[in-house]
């Protein structure tokens, strides 16, 4: 429950102890390197035998929870609830698109912009299930004003924690429209253009973060409203090697409230 001391695995629910004795006692959740990030998503799908798409799946429904509890469809201002999901050319953009199908179950009008797709079977489901259920995609960006008029809020799954170096383009036109934005920016798993680890001073602002397996170095520099973890996926074994010290997720929900 949000408000619950977040306490780790392990140490959780001990009644005997207040949340005051339990949190200097538990240990925090891991922020994790570039590196590790990507050693542990590799070792999902080696040693665990995950599928990309069993693991992107979650991912995505993960962030719709969170866009759902964060932005609930009686709280939308604009007439329709409507969403802008912004994908990019890798495994975060998969997660984007799967994120905008559960939108669009879940009751919003989600509309995807997908400008660099990827060759590769998965995308191409994807992107064939969001049009099979209705969920429009666009040419082009949209200017700032048309996005702040047309959209209650924008999900950012344009880079996740294999983005390095200077922005290229399209992605570097897109990302300073974004900054001019005044409505809400949900961003998946980092926000798009941060370095993974140092973050940016003068990048993206997000008002909502949802981290997924565990949040990312860079996450230490967010300050918007809503910080989930999402991806409730990780078997123990791999959580206890490199110690991520997860939260215990709240009943069956798929997201965890960390702030
Ligand atoms: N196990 C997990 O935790 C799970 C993780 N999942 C998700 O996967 C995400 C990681 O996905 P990922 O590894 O595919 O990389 P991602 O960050 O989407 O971007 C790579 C693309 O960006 C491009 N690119 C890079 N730098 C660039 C630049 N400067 N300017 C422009 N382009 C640039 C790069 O292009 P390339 O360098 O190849 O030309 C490539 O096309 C992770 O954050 C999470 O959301 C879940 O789906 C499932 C479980
Ligand atoms: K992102």
């Amino acid at each position: 429950q949000r408000g619950a001391c977040p306490i780790i695995n392990g140490n959780k629910y001990k009644p005997e102890h207040s949340c005051r004795q339990t949190s200097t006692m538990a240990q925090q959740i891991k922020y994790l390197g570039q590196e590790e990030a990507q050693h542990i998503d590799e070792e999902l799908f080696s040693e665990y035998s995950f599928s990309v798409d069993q693991l992107m799946e979650l991912a995505g429904l993960s962030c719709a929870t969170a866009v759902a509890k964060g932005y609930p469809l009686a709280s939308l201002v604009k007439s329709k609830p409507t969403v802008l999901v912004i994908c990019g050319p890798g495994n975060n953009g998969g997660d984007g698109l799967v994120c905008a199908r559960h939108l669009k179950l879940f009751g919003y009008e989600p509309t995807v912009l997908y400008p660099k797709r990827p060759n590769k079977p998965l995308f191409q489901s994807l992107t064939t299930q969001c049009e099979k259920m209705a969920i429009s995609f666009l040419e082009e960006m949209p200017e700032a004003n048309v996005i702040d008029e047309a959209y209650n809020l924008v999900i950012d799954a344009i880079f996740g924690f294999s983005f390095k170096g200077a922005v290229r383009e399209p992605f570097g036109s897109i990302l300073s429209v974004l900054k001019k934005i005044t409505v809400p920016i949900a961003s998946v798993d980092i926000p798009s253009g941060w370095d993974v680890e140092n973050g940016s001073t003068d990048g993206l602002q997000p008002d909502m973060l949802i981290s997924l397996t565990a949040p990312k170095k860079a996450a230490k520099q967010f300050k918007g409203r809503y910080h989930f973890l999402g991806g409730r996926f990780v078997p123990p074994v791999l959580e206890q090697k490199y110690q991520l010290n997860l939260p215990q997720y709240p009943g069956t929900d798929c997201v965890y409230q960390l702030n």
